[in-house]
């Protein structure tokens, strides 16, 4: 009987992005939430990040890198097929992560042993001697684009192709007297500093700042201070938001269903040196002992408004997601509204860049609790450059683009009438 070969230097990693790019585009799992499994026997922390780097690259680029395969093979080959994987992986490193072509493959071959271990050197071989470069800007998948484009015309959809060319800046919101480190400061209470480890810049562990993308930072800064008024923060974690409520002087309950989750925001509060009521419990099931001065809903979305950072949303999120999704937050949305006191001030937001989730989903609100009504963004609320959309807060890709952009975010204010 033969006995496997042991993997060489650098192939462990390969092998388990293969598997990082199976689990976001066979079984259309996020990619964060598969890193564990997959990097599993891994010891170095350098070879799982390396895992994590090469697929997490594999899928921004992963409609040009398949354009170049089908471009150098006579018979199309299946989406699924294990040599397509494979030559993702090989091709990504050589053209977009400045691996030396012999060590791109070499480390590849070992994964279509026993399988189309020739085909996958030819086609590799084909494209490196044609000198086959990726496009820049990258292309989106084409449902994606199809579907951004008549949401949002086409100029968005260029800018967000561009927006997953370059890693995005780190966003950090700092406690008002805070030190933080230097940076471009596109609001009060902003840095922006190049993408770094978060944990080596100065200031961390005082924890006078937390990473939180300018539009993300948003939904808090549209209720204001707080003054001692109580505020409702649901769906919390990892509690960017509740952070923000708390040092700008509300009495916040934060709730989140996901203990771990949780447990991820005590620690947060911990760093910061801030104090909130903690929930664990679900929206659905769970309601205050009284109505609350402010509720916000950061509610679970599609997420796809956080593309540059989690490319996976790119190729597991479809239009049926989005459908189902938008019913929960509907659902969400008349509870929360419930919970805020008449005068108070209801504040809904996702990461989203689908109008279901977002503008459709308040149209339908208002429509049917005549006990709402919008409370307009102003121009001078938000970051020079953003320009509220009919009172509402919609950031997309292009916009703040010499800045470094931001996330896509859909921000709504109302007020609870007397
Ligand atoms: C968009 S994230 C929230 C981000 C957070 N607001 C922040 O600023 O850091 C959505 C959160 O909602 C939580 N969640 C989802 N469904 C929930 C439910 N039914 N009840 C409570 N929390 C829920 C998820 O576990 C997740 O942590």
């Amino acid at each position: 009987m033969t006995q496997p070969v042991p993997d060489g230097a650098g192939v462990p990693a390969r092998r388990a992005a293969l598997r990082l790019l199976d689990a976001v585009l066979r079984q259309g799992r996020a990619l964060d939430h598969a890193l564990p499994a997959a990097t599993k026997g891994i010891a170095r922390a350098d070879d799982r990040a390396l895992a994590h780097a090469i697929a997490a690259e594999a899928l921004r680029r992963l409609p040009d890198l398949d354009a170049l395969i089908d471009s150098a093979t006579r018979k199309r080959l299946p989406d699924d097929a294990k040599a397509r994987f494979a030559l993702r992986i090989a091709l990504v490193q050589a053209l977009a992560l400045h691996t030396p072509g012999h060590a791109a493959i070499a480390t590849v071959l070992p994964l279509v042993d026993g399988g189309p271990r020739k085909l996958v050197h030819g086609v590799f071989g084909t494209l490196m001697r044609r000198g086959a470069v990726l496009p820049a800007p990258p292309s989106l998948p084409r449902n994606v684009a199809l579907r951004w484009a008549e949401a949002w015309g086409r100029a968005m959809v260029d800018g967000a192709g561009a927006a997953i060319a370059a890693p995005p800046p780190l966003d950090l919101t700092v406690k008002p007297g805070a030190i933080a480190p230097e940076g471009a400061v596109l609001a009060p209470g902003h840095v922006r500093v190049a993408a770094a480890d978060v944990t080596a810049l100065p200031g961390f562990a005082e924890g006078g700042w937390w990473v939180q993308d300018l539009a993300a930072s948003l939904p808090a800064r549209l209720l204001g201070p707080g003054d001692g008024r109580q505020v409702i923060d649901l769906c919390a974690a990892p509690g960017g938001k509740t952070m923000q409520l708390c040092a700008t002087g509300w009495q916040v309950t934060a709730l989140e269903q996901v203990p771990a989750r949780l447990e991820r925001l005590r620690d947060n509060l911990e760093r910061t040196q801030l104090s909130a009521e903690l929930v664990a419990a679900d929206v659905m099931q769970w309601a205050p002992a009284a109505p609350a001065d402010a509720v916000l809903l950061d509610a679970p979305c599609s997420a796809t408004g956080i593309f540059r950072r989690h490319p996976d949303v790119l190729h597991r999120v479809r239009a049926k997601d989005i459908a189902a999704l938008a019913e929960v937050q509907a659902a969400m949305l008349a509870r929360a509204a419930d919970w805020v006191r008449p005068g108070g001030t209801l504040v809904y937001a996702t990461c989203s860049l689908e109008p279901a989730e977002g503008e459709a989903q308040i149209s339908a609100f208002l429509a049917a609790r005549g006990d709402y009504r919008p409370a307009p963004v102003a121009a001078t609320e938000l970051p020079a450059g953003i320009i509220p959309a009919d009172g509402f807060v919609r950031t997309l890709p292009g916009m703040l683009a010499d800045a470094g952009g931001l996330d896509g975010f859909f921000v709504a204010r109302m007020i609870r009438q007397d």
